[in-house]
């Protein structure tokens, strides 16, 4: 587990006391500029603060960067896009912190074919693909890194704002990606902008204000009166056939 001791970074987030669990994923909310980035990058060990952020019980400066890489995978917003690989190659720097290519990482890498849209890009190089393609490379090289089925000290997989630049189909298989990969015992968090698909995939759902957790727990804590006040926006909640969805009024 993943666990925020009073961290804090002034003026970006915080302070946070509470975890990103296994089994669950976590979809974080917010405004832009409210910290979500922030956070997860202090749950990625790539920003230090006040406090202290744990993993597995030992706070993450401990690990060695070898195993901090074997234990959790980060996709940052903003990546450099090495451009000059081919699309195999990109992802094989995913298994690189793992031993490499073997035949399991393959399997792995052929399980995300399809619900990634993959099967084209493998011979491509980078540069030649379209925005939305390289993110599904990028998406793909950070579940291999902790994906279960080939490293059992996997336990934990951040991805800041991974659906930006996916087609709808591609968001939708994303989504369900990052489900079972939770299901599998990872503790998955996302940040994302969909507040409906957020309430519908997400177990459990953090909404940021400025910095400050506003409010945390299951699609429930989601209300119309919680989303004007954190994005200004005023919603109607619609119901069907058991499903919901917030449809903005202004
Ligand atoms: N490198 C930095 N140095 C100083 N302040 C920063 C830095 N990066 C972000 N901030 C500030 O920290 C706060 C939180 O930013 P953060 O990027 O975590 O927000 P966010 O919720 O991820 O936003 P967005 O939805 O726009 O990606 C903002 O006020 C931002 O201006």
């Amino acid at each position: 587990m993943l666990v925020f001791e009073r961290f804090a970074v002034p003026g970006r987030i915080g302070p946070v006391s509470c975890g990103f669990q296994p089994g669950r994923l976590t979809c974080l909310l917010g405004p832009n500029g409210s910290g979500k980035s922030s956070l997860l990058a202090g749950a990625a060990g790539l920003l230090s603060g006040e406090g202290g952020v744990s993993l597995d019980g030992r706070r993450l400066e401990r690990y060695e960067l070898a195993e901090l890489a074997r234990r959790r995978a980060m996709l940052g917003q903003q990546q450099t896009m090495p451009l000059g690989l081919r699309g195999f190659e990109l992802l094989a720097l995913g298994a690189e912190p793992i031993g490499g290519v073997t035949e399991a990482v393959c399997l792995a890498i052929a399980d995300l074919t399809e619900p990634l849209g993959l099967s084209g890009l493998f011979e491509r190089t980078v540069s030649s693909l379209s925005g939305g393609e390289q993110q599904r490379l990028m998406i793909a090289k950070a579940m291999i890194q902790v994906s279960p089925s080939v490293n059992d000290q996997a336990r934990l997989l951040l991805l800041d704002e991974p659906l930006a630049s996916l087609d709808w189909q591609h968001q939708l298989s994303v989504l369900r990606v990052l489900q079972q990969l939770s299901r599998q015992g990872l503790a998955v968090a996302v940040s994302i902008h969909d507040i409906n698909l957020a309430c519908h995939y997400g177990d459990e759902l953090w909404c940021l204000k400025q910095g400050q957790l506003v409010a945390r727990g299951g699609p429930e804590v989601i209300t119309s009166v919680l989303i004007e006040q954190v994005f200004g926006v005023r919603t109607r909640l619609l119901e069907q056939d058991g499903s919901q969805v917030f449809m903005p009024l202004d």
